[in-house]
């Protein structure tokens, strides 16, 4: 069991008072979970400030406290240690404290507003397809290997981190590929984890309930390429109008894709159909299975991310011809009978909403209509509401307004303020239908043969969250069912 000395290594450390020369048999940023000989990191959060349950966390036997404002009651027998920043000293301090496994394999980071989960899932198959043992950490799951691992966050906190990156050492695994979220960033769940390559996707409208504004958003992303070593790449997409802003002060081997101008990295769409993508890649042409504009950028991605890593690039081409993309990600079911397409798709911004739909609009041949099922989650961003009902409204045939995860607000009411979105010319082809079973069996019911039905926004998520209680729900599986249904 290493000391609290040797776990605060590279900590920037204000005072100490008492002995840290103490075993720790855990770190911990919850009061709640502690037991008797634990050491308790208190956070500055959203909701609470961890220096509140400096006592509780006393009272259930922890024996040394990390935090910036020294408590006025401080037993003889408890370590106190005082930082300058404790999330930023939780990340080292749970890094240390698991041997710092990011040194031992090679971590690549994804970050941006959409495609972080599609990118890293694709690295994680591509490696495994290359023979590699790999660790995943995504919003769906994580993965060591075949073992799943459920996911309570798109990046988890700074312990569970070093935790699972540590299991994936023990594991044997050679990389691990991890979406990098905002929010993570910004409360330093990364800090501590060494990067051999970070990814930029894109960044539009989003969690601006969190960042406030686009400019602090922006900022927060950054960040992560700020920090990574001169060891590391930093791969961006030329494309993007910040892909550049990026990468504008990282130390790390800078390098881009893109489909419309030169980069390292440069693809072209050829054919972009309902069977899969066929592209040019630096030259050769490609069959991929993954469909749409987004997922020749996620595939030029991935591709440069493994070349950086060393691999050869006709075998990462191949490899990555026969790989499929995340769960939920544009998961589609055709019925039986009438040919009515449905489409699952974890679009919950605007700007992912309309890269569906733009994406759907360019694979119809002509006659079907576009049936959208799409809601707005409560408890986030709520000037994405308006929007996402509009960009639906301009690109669909007919749209149902429905609840997403309400969590602790009205479903009703976050469908009205979607309402406010849509211009006026197109309210007659809204409908508005609060429960998500009934949006998506209306929509079926509207569908003639050959129609699309998009039902947006949850993706692989096994479940609706109504104030607070997870009600088991899975948009492929209802859709299935009512498409099974018809002509019957
Ligand atoms: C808004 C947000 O990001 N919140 C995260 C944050 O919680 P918080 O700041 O609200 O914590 P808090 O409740 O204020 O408490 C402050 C501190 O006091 C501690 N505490 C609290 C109560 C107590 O009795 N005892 C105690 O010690 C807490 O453990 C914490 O350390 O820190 C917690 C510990 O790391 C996270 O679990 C929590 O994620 C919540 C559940 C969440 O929903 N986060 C979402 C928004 C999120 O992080 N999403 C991104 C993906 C977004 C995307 O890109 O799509 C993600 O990476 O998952
Ligand atoms: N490169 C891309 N550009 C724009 N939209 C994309 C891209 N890749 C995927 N999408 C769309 O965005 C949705 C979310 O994709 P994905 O889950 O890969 O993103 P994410 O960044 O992990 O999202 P989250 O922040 O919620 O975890 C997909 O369902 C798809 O509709
Ligand atoms: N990681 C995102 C997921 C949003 C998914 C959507 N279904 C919702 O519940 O809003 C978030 O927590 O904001
Ligand atoms: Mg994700």
């Amino acid at each position: 069991m290493k000391t609290l000395q040797e776990i605060l290594y590279n900590v920037h450390i204000v005072a100490v008072q008492g002995n840290n020369d103490i075993a720790v048999p855990a770190l911990r940023i919850d009061s709640r979970a502690i037991a008797p000989g634990d050491v308790f990191i208190a956070i500055k959060g959203v909701h609470a400030d961890g220096h509140q349950f400096i006592a509780k966390a006393l009272s259930q036997g922890a024996t040394a406290i990390v935090c910036e404002v020294l408590p006025d009651e401080r037993p003889a027998n408890v370590c106190f240690v005082q930082v300058s920043d404790s999330a930023l000293a939780c990340g080292i301090m749970a890094a240390n404290f698991y041997d710092n496994p990011s040194q031992k394999l090679q971590l690549v980071g994804v970050t941006g507003t959409n495609g972080k989960t599609t990118i890293a899932t694709l690295l994680f198959n591509l490696f495994t397809k290359l023979r590699f043992h790999c660790g995943l950490i995504s919003t769906v799951e994580n993965r060591i290997g075949n073992e799943i691992i459920p996911a309570t966050h798109t990046t988890p906190d700074a312990i569970s981190l070093q935790a699972l990156l540590a299991d994936m050492v023990d594991e044997g695994c050679a990389y691990a590929f991890m979406e990098v979220s905002s929010h993570a960033i910004h409360q330093q769940r990364i800090a501590g984890a060494k990067f051999a390559g970070g990814i930029f996707s894109n960044i539009t409208h989003d969690h601006l309930d969190y960042h406030k504004t686009f400019d602090e958003y922006i900022r927060v992303k950054k960040m992560f390429f700020d920090g990574l070593p001169s060891s590391a790449f930093a791969l961006t997409n030329l494309d993007d109008k910040r892909g550049n802003v990026m990468l504008q002060n990282t130390k790390a081997k800078k390098a881009s894709y893109s489909l419309r101008t030169m980069a390292d990295f440069k693809g072209k769409i050829l054919e972009n159909s309902l069977t899969g993508l066929i592209m040019q890649v630096n030259e050769k042409e490609v069959h991929f299975r993954l469909i749409g504009e987004f997922n020749a950028y996620n595939l030029l991605a991935v591709y440069g991310a493994a070349t950086l890593l060393g691999q050869d690039k006709d075998e990462v081409l191949q490899a990555l011809s026969a790989v499929t993309g995340a769960e939920g990600r544009f998961d589609y079911i055709v019925s039986d009978r009438e040919r009515v397409i449905g489409i699952v798709d974890y679009a919950h911004t605007p700007d992912a909403l309309l890269n569906v739909l733009a994406t759907i609009n360019n694979l119809r041949k002509g006659h079907e209509k576009i049936i959208t099922v799409v809601g707005a989650g409560g408890d986030r961003d709520t000037t994405k509401r308006p929007v996402m009902a509009q960009v639906a409204a301009e690109r669909s045939d007919r749209v149902i307004l429905t609840s997403d995860n309400p969590r602790s607000e009205d479903p009703g009411a976050i469908i009205k303020e979607m309402e406010t979105g849509i211009p006026v010319n197109l309210l007659r082809k809204t409908l508005s239908i609060v429960d998500r079973k009934e949006a998506i069996k209306t929509a079926v019911s509207l569908a003639n043969p050959e129609d699309i039905i998009l039902v947006a926004g949850k993706g692989h998520e096994k479940y609706q969250d109504i104030h607070g209680v997870k009600h088991p729900f899975d948009d492929k599986q209802v859709l299935k069912e009512m498409l099974a249904l018809l002509g019957k």
